[in-house]
């Protein structure tokens, strides 16, 4: 049997590892509906395919003037014109002739000629004729309105209350920026460019499995329950889960059996059947008899050994060739918890640097109780940030729940954060300061 490396890591070391084994993982980006695209991160800069606005439109309900007819009249005085015929929202309009005005809508196209829009309220009469506002009234050619000149209140110059073509974005510019992760607003800005759909990063593609001969599916015969010894497999259903959260695309798989040989079948199988770019394992790593992981992964050149951190301390690392592939390999110990933060410490990372996961938060908070900590070794223990207090420079609280052992599932469920107990630190007192890892609401 080939010997068994067997490194010792930092967790900053291996999460450099892990780090580097995902780096063969090329990053590919496909193009989604902006629906589908909302929250997922953009793959490539955006251009602006047209101007925004897409042409000079007015700003208000009012009358489109050339600046020439409000700016022969003395300071302050009003110009009367003739009322032209209007202009309504979403209509090429005809040229504006000189002497005249237009009644424009909000967002309608400025006509040609015309440099200022006047509002409503600075024009004498204040309302529109009757031909612009009632249907079925005829044009009246003898209509006229006063407005007010350039210089007085209400009229500034050319410009005025006009939205030029290209003024929001000017055609070509970038407007989203790769790496940009899709709000609502981003979807409203390309819906405004015409735009249909959005390059994004695509999910990373995921397989997970679960080993170990005690561990049996949730559901499966469940009139008998569990068998003597057994218990209910939850890591692959949690690390499909986590990776989904991360924006990965995952699969789950048990393998039924502590021999290699079963493993390597159950795993080929699998991984032609989903093309994993990433593959997750939790359990068989550590010293005991049955580690089939580590048996079989060890051969494959799978590097095992110890993290020095608690939960999580046993890992393996490596690239194993599938199908004439290098897939990167994480091993993670069994324990559920330790599977867990395994997954934060080492993997997470990674998808949020590379493949559209939203980065975690580091938060310092005030422990609420003191705690021990072994030496040697960065201590995860799961806890609960509380809200900020009303003072905005008041950092949050925490408070560790439960124990550090790592079979404890429920405080890891209740949990919405990691507290970080450095490795140099055996002891932290009361009210003391914590860097703390932001892992729920
Ligand atoms: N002699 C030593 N024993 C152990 C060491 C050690 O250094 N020397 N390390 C301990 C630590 S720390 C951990 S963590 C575990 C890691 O063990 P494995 O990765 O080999 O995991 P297993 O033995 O297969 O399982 C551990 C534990 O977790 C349960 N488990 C496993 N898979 C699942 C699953 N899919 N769903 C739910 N629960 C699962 C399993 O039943 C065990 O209770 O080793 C320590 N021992
Ligand atoms: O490292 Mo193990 O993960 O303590 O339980």
């Amino acid at each position: 049997m080939t010997e068994v490396s067997r490194f010792r890591r930092s967790v900053t070391e291996h999460r450099a590892a892990v780090a580097e084994l995902m780096g063969r993982v090329a990053a590919r980006s496909e193009t989604l509906p902006l629906r589908a695209a909302l929250g997922r991160v953009l793959a490539e800069d955006v251009a602006a395919p047209i101007d925004l606005p897409p042409f000079d439109n007015s700003q208000m309900d009012g009358y489109a003037v050339r600046a020439a007819d409000l700016a022969s009249s003395e300071a302050g005085a009003r110009v009367g014109l003739a009322v032209a015929r209007p202009i309504a929202a979403g209509t090429d309009p005809a040229p504006l002739a000189p002497g005249t005005a237009a009644p424009i809508m909000t967002g309608a196209a400025l006509p040609d000629g015309a440099e200022l829009v006047v509002p409503i309220e600075a024009a004498v009469p204040e309302t529109f004729p009757a031909f612009v506002v009632d249907v079925g009234v005829e044009y009246d050619a003898g209509s006229r309105v006063s407005l007010p000149g350039i210089g007085s209140v209400g009229a500034s110059g050319a410009g005025q209350y006009v939205r030029r073509a290209g003024s929001d974005v000017g055609v070509g510019a970038r407007v989203m920026a790769a790496g940009e992760r899709v709000s609502a607003r981003h979807v409203g800005l390309a819906a405004a460019l015409g735009l249909t759909e959005l390059p994004v990063v695509a999910p990373l593609r995921a397989l997970v499995i679960a080993t170990g001969e005690e561990i049996v599916d949730p559901g499966t015969a469940p009139e008998q329950g569990l068998a003597p010894g057994q218990i209910y497999e939850s890591n692959s259903a949690m690390l499909v889960a986590a990776l989904a959260e991360a924006g990965a695309e995952a699969v789950g798989l048990r393998v039924t059996s502590d021999a290699p040989e079963v493993f390597w079948a159950q795993l080929g199988e699998a991984a032609r059947r989903h093309t994993p770019d990433l593959i997750l394992t939790s359990g068989g790593i550590s010293a005991g008899a049955y580690e089939v992981v580590k048996l079989a992964l060890a051969e494959a050149g799978v590097e095992f050994g110890a993290v020095a951190m608690q939960p999580g301390g046993p890992q393996g690392a490596g690239v194993i060739e599938l199908d004439g592939h290098g897939v990167p390999v994480v091993a993670f110990p069994g324990n559920p918890v330790s599977s867990y933060v395994s997954f934060e410490m080492f993997v997470r990372p990674v998808l949020a640097e590379r493949f559209g996961a939203a980065p975690r938060r580091r938060q310092r908070a005030r422990l609420k109780a003191e705690t021990d900590s072994p030496p040697g070794k960065l201590q995860l223990r799961r806890a609960r940030l509380t809200d900020v207090a009303a003072d905005p420079a008041e950092l949050p609280s925490v408070e560790l729940l439960g124990g550090p052992g790592s079979h404890l599932m429920y405080p890891l469920a209740a949990a919405n954060a990691l507290v970080l107990v450095e490795e140099s630190t055996t002891h932290v007192g009361s009210g003391a300061m914590v860097d703390t890892l932001v892992i729920g609401e």
